[in-house]
C-alpha cells in the first residue's frame, strides 16, 4: 500500500533505456490509478531543499506583523505574498506564494536572508522537474511526443507556495481539508514532520516524509485532459499535535487564456464521450480561489471540477 517510489536517474543519462520503461511503467500505472507518487535523483539538489525549508521554518516563525508586510498585491491572477488562511477557513495554515522568479506580481521577503534567493532556486530547479514530469506523463498517455509541452508553452502561471501548518489543537487537526489540485502536476516537499496523505481505493495512506524525496501528484488540467484516464490525486494534510509542519507545493500548470478540454486521442478518436464541457483555465482558477477567500458554509459546496463534469 506504499506509494510508489520512481528513480529518475535515466532521465539524465544516456541509454538506460530499461531503466526509464521501469520508470514510466510505473508511474503510469500510479497515473491511472490514483495519481499520487514519489520520485528520488530528481537533480533537484538535496542541499537546496533542506535549505529552502530552513529558511521556510524562520521566515514564519517571524511576528505576525513582520509576515504581512509581505501581504499580495490586488492585481496578480492569485495573492503572490503572504497570506493566512481566514479563521472561519476548515484549513489551518499560512503560506507564501509566487510566481516565477522574475514576475512583476511578487512580493517576496527579504528575511531571513537568502531565502528569497533559496526560493527563487526551488522555483527554476522544480519548473525544470515539472517539465521533464510533463514529458513522462505525456509519453504515459501515448500522446505524440512533446505535445503536451506545446499544448501550454507560457509558464507564467506556474506558482509555488511554501506552506507552514500550525500544530494540531485538542479538538481538530485539519491542515488542508480533502482536494484534488486543480492545476497539471503538482511538485511537493515536505519535512520530517508528516502529516500527507493521498486516497487510494478509499483509504487514506500517509506519505511518510523522507529526505530527498519529491511527492508528485496529478491535477484536474491532466483529469480533464486525459478524459479520465489519468486521476487527480485526492489528498489531505493532517496537523502533528507537536510540531509545525512546513512543505513547498509547486504546481505546473496552463497559462489562464488556455482552453481545457478532453483531447480527441480520448473521446471521439476512441470511440467514447467527453466527460467534461470545456472550460477557460482562469475562470476555474477564479472560482477554486473564491473556495479559499470565501469559503462555504458547507464543504461539500466548493466548486471542484466536478462543477464541469458532464452528467450522463
Ligand atoms: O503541504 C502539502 O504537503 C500539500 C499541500 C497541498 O496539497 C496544496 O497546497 O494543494
Ligand atoms: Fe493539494
Amino acid at each position: 500500500m506504499a506509494i510508489p517510489t520512481v528513480d529518475l536517474s535515466p532521465f539524465f543519462t544516456n541509454g538506460g533505456d530499461e531503466k526509464k520503461k521501469i520508470a514510466i511503467d510505473t508511474i503510469k500505472l500510479a497515473c491511472s490509478d490514483h495519481g499520487f507518487f514519489q520520485v528520488v535523483n530528481h537533480n533537484v539538489p538535496l542541499d537546496l531543499m533542506s535549505r529552502a525549508v530552513q529558511l521556510s521554518k524562520t521566515f514564519f516563525a517571524f511576528p505576525a506583523e513582520e509576515k504581512l508586510q509581505y501581504s499580495p498585491g490586488a492585481a496578480a491572477p492569485l495573492p503572490a505574498g503572504y497570506n493566512k488562511q481566514p479563521d472561519r477557513s476548515p484549513d489551518k495554515n499560512e503560506y507564501l506564494l509566487m510566481f516565477q522568479p522574475q514576475s512583476g506580481f511578487n512580493v517576496l521577503p527579504s528575511h531571513p536572508p537568502h531565502f528569497r534567493e533559496a526560493l527563487e532556486e526551488m522555483f527554476i530547479h522544480l519548473r525544470q522537474t515539472g517539465e521533464l514530469l510533463e514529458e513522462i506523463v505525456n509519453d504515459c498517455l501515448g500522446l505524440p511526443s512533446g505535445f503536451l509541452k506545446g499544448y501550454n508553452q507560457d509558464r507564467s502561471w506556474d506558482f509555488m507556495a511554501a506552506l507552514r501548518y500550525f500544530p494540531a489543537t485538542e479538538t481538530e487537526n485539519t491542515g488542508i481539508t480533502e482536494h484534488e489540485d486543480g492545476n497539471c502536476i503538482t511538485l511537493v516537499v515536505q519535512d520530517d514532520v508528516g502529516g500527507l496523505e493521498v486516497k487510494k481505493d478509499g483509504k487514506w495512506i500517509p506519505v511518510v516524509p523522507s529526505a530527498g524525496t519529491i511527492i508528485v501528484n496529478l491535477g484536474d488540467v491532466i483529469q480533464v485532459l486525459s478524459n479520465k484516464k489519468f486521476k487527480s490525486a485526492t489528498h489531505r494534510v493532517v496537523r502533528s499535535k507537536e510540531r509545525s509542519r512546513h512543505s513547498f507545493a509547486f504546481f505546473y500548470t496552463v497559462e489562464g487564456d488556455k482552453w481545457v478540454e478532453p483531447l480527441l486521442e480520448f473521446t471521439r478518436g476512441v470511440g467514447e464521450a467527453a466527460e467534461y464541457r470545456g472550460f477557460m483555465y482562469k475562470d476555474y482558477q477564479a472560482l477554486r480561489m473564491r473556495n479559499k477567500t470565501h469559503p462555504p458554509s458547507r464543504p461539500e459546496d466548493a466548486i471542484t471540477i466536478a462543477h464541469y463534469a458532464i452528467s450522463t
